[in-house]
C-alpha cells in the first residue's frame, strides 16, 4: 500500500495537502484543474520535491527521505524525454543504468522490454527513426525495464491522436496488469481516467482526495470539477 500521510507539499505561494492510501495494484487516474497541483503529487511521489510535512510510505516502509533513485517508483513524462543522440535500446538502458555500463543481463532485460512493447528489432535506430507512437513506446519500456511496484505517468500520451492513444493505454493497462505494478495517471482527458483507471484521486482547492470510483465521480462531478469538466 501507499500512504500519504498528513503530507504537505509547497512551492512558491501554492501549498497542497495529500492524507490517503492506494492499494498496490491499483489503477489510479489524478484529475483535477490546471495548476491545481497534479504534476506536484507525482514530483513529490517520485521524489522530485522534498515535503514539507507529512509522511510517505510503500508496503510500510518510509520513503519520505529516500533520493528518487531508491523510490519504488518509475515516472514517464509528458514528453517521452527519448535522448535522440542515443540508439531506442540505450535509451532504454538508462532506465538501467545512468551511465549506460550495461551488464550482459542488463542488454537482454533491455530486449525483453523492447519486445514486449512491440519494438523487436528496432533497439539499434535512433528515436527521430520511429513513429509518434513508437517512440511512447520506447518511454514505455524504459518504465518497464526498471520493475519498479509504483508506475507514474504525467500526461503521457497528450500529443498522440486518439487512435495511437486509446491502444498506448490499453498497453499500459495490459503491462500493469501483467506486472502487478499501482499505476498513478495525470490526464486532462477524462475518458481516459474510464478506459484504464478504475479509481480517481481528484486534486482541488489544494487537497488532493483520497482515491474514489472513476465512473460515478465523473458522471456527477462536484462543481470545481463540473466546471473543469465543462459540462
Ligand atoms: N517551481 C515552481 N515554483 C513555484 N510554484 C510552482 C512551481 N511549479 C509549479 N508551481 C505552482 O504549483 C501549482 C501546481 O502546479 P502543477 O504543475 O502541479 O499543476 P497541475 O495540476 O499539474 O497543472 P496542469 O494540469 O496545468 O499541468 C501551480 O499553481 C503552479 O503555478
Amino acid at each position: 500500500m501507499l500512504r500519504f500521510d498528513a503530507v504537505r507539499i509547497e512551492q512558491g505561494d501554492f501549498r497542497m495537502d495529500a492524507d490517503l492510501s492506494i492499494d498496490a495494484g491499483a489503477r489510479v487516474a489524478v484529475i483535477g484543474p490546471s495548476g491545481a497541483g497534479k504534476s506536484t503529487l507525482l514530483n513529490a511521489l517520485a521524489g522530485f520535491l522534498e515535503l514539507s510535512s507529512g509522511r510517505l510510505s510503500w508496503d510500510g516502509t518510509d520513503i519520505t527521505d529516500a533520493p528518487p533513485a531508491r523510490r519504488p517508483v518509475a515516472m514517464l513524462f509528458q514528453d517521452n524525454n527519448l535522448f535522440p543522440h542515443l540508439s531506442v535500446a540505450q535509451n532504454v538502458g538508462l532506465g538501467l543504468r545512468p551511465d549506460l555500463r550495461l551488464s550482459p543481463e542488463d542488454r537482454a532485460r533491455v530486449a525483453q522490454a523492447l519486445g514486449r512493447v512491440g519494438l523487436d528489432g528496432m533497439g539499434e535506430r535512433r528515436p527521430a527513426n520511429l513513429s509518434g507512437g513508437q517512440q511512447g513506446r520506447a518511454a514505455l519500456a524504459r518504465v518497464l525495464v526498471q520493475r519498479k511496484p509504483i508506475v507514474l505517468l504525467d500526461e503521457p500520451f497528450a500529443a498522440l491522436g486518439p487512435a495511437l492513444k486509446t491502444e498506448m493505454l490499453d498497453l499500459v493497462a495490459e503491462l500493469v496488469a501483467e506486472t502487478g505494478a499501482t499505476l498513478l495517471m495525470v490526464s486532462h482527458d477524462p475518458d481516459d481516467a474510464r478506459r484504464i483507471c478504475p479509481l480517481t484521486v481528484l486534486v482541488d482547492d489544494g487537497c488532493a482526495a483520497p482515491p474514489v470510483a472513476t465512473a460515478p465521480l465523473l458522471d456527477n462531478p462536484p462543481p470545481g470539477l463540473r466546471a473543469y469538466l465543462g459540462n
